[in-house]
């Protein structure tokens, strides 16, 4: 097989007859996703897309392996780029610096949509199975009439010099009645392509757009479409839009031009001529969009704003709005204040077109996504309600309104004990029909600051930094405990476990004693009523009172899971008993998390410093059943490619924790706590 290249995602192999080209062997080494390729097409081989498996079979044959291209417009002897992008590399994040937002503008049949689709194609965005034309034009009327009647959205990623870049797309309809809707779309970008008929040149609504983009302060790139036309004037149609536009903007700005003392028009000797139609040209329109439109400010810090350019209503899930982040950071969960109504509302999904919909914990300054949202009466009033409706039958409860950065917006609740929180629970998702999430039970800690400052902190994703706090105060409970003297051992190693500081015991009748002790609130919320029960077989009982506060060795301990830190996980802990709760809970959260097709590390940290970790293997495919005996060096590349499989995986994939593992502090061995 002398005469053919591999690299993971290219297979070259050649005619017979056909030498091998030299530089096939240089991408060998490339890693398939994120990179851009160049390859030449060697005579007398054919190209075909690795989805269709019938041509497929025939050689020579040039075959891709990921999702990338479009080759049918490549000729034989000619040299071909092309970027590959694996499906999720999609959604990876790219500084400010590597954002482009851009607008495609034209006279009605100019060709945008057919443009719009070539570069979907050219990125790698929308694989060739799933391409049909005027892809963006999903509308049953805009495919019937062949016109674009709403503006979309896209996002696309792009290799330029070896660096990934966003480049966020907003196609825009042609026809004069809808051009309020390009109107919005200009004003999430930092640029525009002007796109015009190689063959018929400068037509009204090409000028009312220039316009509109020029308000807007978009750098514009001419793009000279249909030169594959007979009728095609490239140079022509150029010096018109340069004397035209030049001259009607002018007309329109007789301000502007006087107060800047120069005259306004567009420049088009760099204008880049195309055919969406052949794909031609469409690599240069890419590379002038990352060269020529400007990067969104990174204004990240800032406090969030963000531009809705379009918006629509899908029947299960609400009004979904098209936005732009002007400043700040929008997360999922967050509380948002929509200005034209002056309401708030909750964002309960973010996420990004590329083109198809796909969710995303947060979205940054310049970055272009769609989110649905619910208005803050509505979502927190159906909690609110229910809690209240299960008031009227259940006295005990209590409830007061929180928000927690992991969870978003909910009730911190007051139970009774473990047992009544799970009934709670259960009765107000089957009863109200309601999908709930209970973290583990926590007291209110006080923090000294070394401001001065006094915090109250309820969760520990609250906590001020560590060193931002002088001390931290736990409250401190009196226990009384009532029990049959068989048991007062017991329930003695019970307290002492639990941190209690011993007080008394007295006799009350010869048989029966009463131990006090006191003991931190935090440790007897979970199940100390429980282990009290099951220890003195149900013949003891107990009573607290709240004491007051007491300064403690308290650490905050966070748990990762795959990397990432789980803040609902997180958990105040005493010093001393750290090292003993993180292997617990490691160990604990191994045993409930189901496994994934990666290995997930899961550890317990202080800080920057790991105190336990556990692994939770990886499910294995048995990659070599198909091989019947054969070559060592087959089996080990199967193994090698499945090793590989697995660490993109891990790099990627997202852990679903499930509600028990939220739990999972109060299911520890019972001599941990
Ligand atoms: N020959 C040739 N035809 C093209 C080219 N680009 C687009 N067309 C054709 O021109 C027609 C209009 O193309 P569209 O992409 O729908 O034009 P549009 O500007 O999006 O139209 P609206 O969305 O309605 O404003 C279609 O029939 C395309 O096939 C090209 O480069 N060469």
């Amino acid at each position: 097989m002398a005469n053919v290249a591999f690299c993971r995602s290219l297979k070259l192999p050649l005619s017979d007859n056909t030498p091998p080209p030299q530089h096939h062997r240089h991408q060998t080494r490339r890693t398939p996703s994120l990179s851009l390729y160049r390859c030449h097409i060697p005579g007398k081989a054919s190209i075909f897309h690795s989805d269709n498996n019938a041509r497929a079979k025939a050689r020579p044959r040039l075959r891709i392996t990921c999702q990338a291209i479009d080759l049918q417009q490549s000729k034989e002897g000619s040299d071909i780029e092309f970027s590959i992008t694996a499906g999720q590399d999609r959604l990876l994040k790219v500084p400010t610096s590597n954002i482009r937002n851009f607008s495609i503008i034209a006279h009605i049949d100019h060709g945008k949509s057919t443009l719009a689709d070539k570069l979907l194609q050219m990125t790698g965005t929308v694989q060739r199975r799933e391409m049909k034309e005027q892809f963006l034009d999903n509308m049953d009327l805009e495919r019937e009439r062949g016109i674009t009647i709403k503006l979309q959205a896209a996002r696309m990623r792009f290799i330029y010099e070896n660096k990934a870049y966003c480049l966020n797309l907003i196609d825009t309809p042609g026809h004069v009645d809808f051009s309020y809707e390009v109107s919005r779309s200009l004003a999430a970008c930092e640029g525009a392509l002007l796109v015009v008929d190689a063959s018929q040149g400068v037509e009204a609504q090409t000028l009312a757009n220039v316009y509109m983009a020029l308000e807007n302060n978009l750098e514009i790139i001419p793009v000279l479409n249909k030169i594959d036309l007979p009728g095609a004037e490239p140079s022509r149609v150029s010096q018109e839009i340069e004397e035209v536009v030049g001259r009607s903007v002018n007309l329109v700005r007789n301000e502007l031009v006087s107060l800047m003392g120069q005259v306004i028009g567009l420049d088009c000797s760099n204008a880049i001529h195309c055919s969406a139609k052949e794909g031609i040209g469409i690599f240069e329109i890419l590379n002038a969009i990352v060269q020529r439109i400007p990067p969104p400010l990174d204004t990240t810090k800032r406090p969030l704003r963000a531009l809705i350019f379009d918006s629509y209503y899908d029947a299960y899930r609400g009004v979904i709005v098209y936005f732009r982040v002007v400043d700040g950071t929008i997360k999922k969960g967050d509380r948002i204040v929509f200005m034209a109504s002056d309401k708030d509302y909750y964002a309960d999904e973010i996420g990004v077109l590329s083109p198809n919909q796909l969710q995303v914990d947060e979205l940054y300054a310049g970055e272009v996504g769609i989110g649905s949202c619910t208005l803050w009466g509505e979502w927190f009033s159906e909690l609110r309600d229910a809690l209240e409706k299960l008031q009227l039958n259940d006295a005990a409860l209590e409830f007061e309104p929180e928000t927690s950065s992991a969870m978003g917006l909910g009730f911190r609740c007051g139970f009774l004990g473990l047992l009544h929180m799970e009934i709670v629970q259960e009765r107000l998702e089957r009863e109200y029909n309601l999908t709930l999430i209970t973290t583990a039970p926590s007291v209110v800690y006080r923090v000294n600051c070394t401001n001065g400052d006094t915090v109250e902190c309820s969760n520990p994703s609250l906590l001020p930094e560590a060193g931002k706090r002088r001390s931290i105060e736990e409250p401190i409970v009196k226990i009384e405990m009532l029990t049959p003297k068989d048991y007062v051992g017991t329930l003695m190693d019970l307290a002492q476990k639990r941190r209690g500081e011993f007080k008394e015991m007295k006799f009350i009748t010869e048989n029966r004693a009463s131990i006090t002790y006191m003991l931190p609130l935090a440790e007897m919320v979970g199940d100390f009523f429980d282990q009290l029960k099951s220890r003195s077989k149900g013949y003891a009982s107990m009573d607290y009172s709240f004491v007051g506060y007491k300064e403690s060795e308290l650490i905050k301990l966070d748990i990762l899971i795959n990397g990432d830190i789980v803040e609902p996980l997180a958990t105040i802990v005493h010093k001393e008993k750290a090292y003993t709760v993180g292997r617990a809970l490691t160990q604990k959260l191994k045993e409930l998390i189901p496994q994934q097709l990666f290995k997930v590390p899961i550890q317990a940290c202080i800080g920057a410093k790991v105190i336990a970790s556990e692994a939770l293997s990886a499910m294995r495919k048995d990659v070599l059943a198909k091989c019947y005996g054969g070559d060592i060096t087959r089996k080990m590349k199967l193994l090698k490619k499945q090793a590989e499989g697995k660490k993109r995986m891990k790099a990627f994939g997202k852990i679903d924790v499930p509600q028990e593992a939220f739990m999972a502090v109060l299911k520890l061995e019972k001599e941990v706590l």
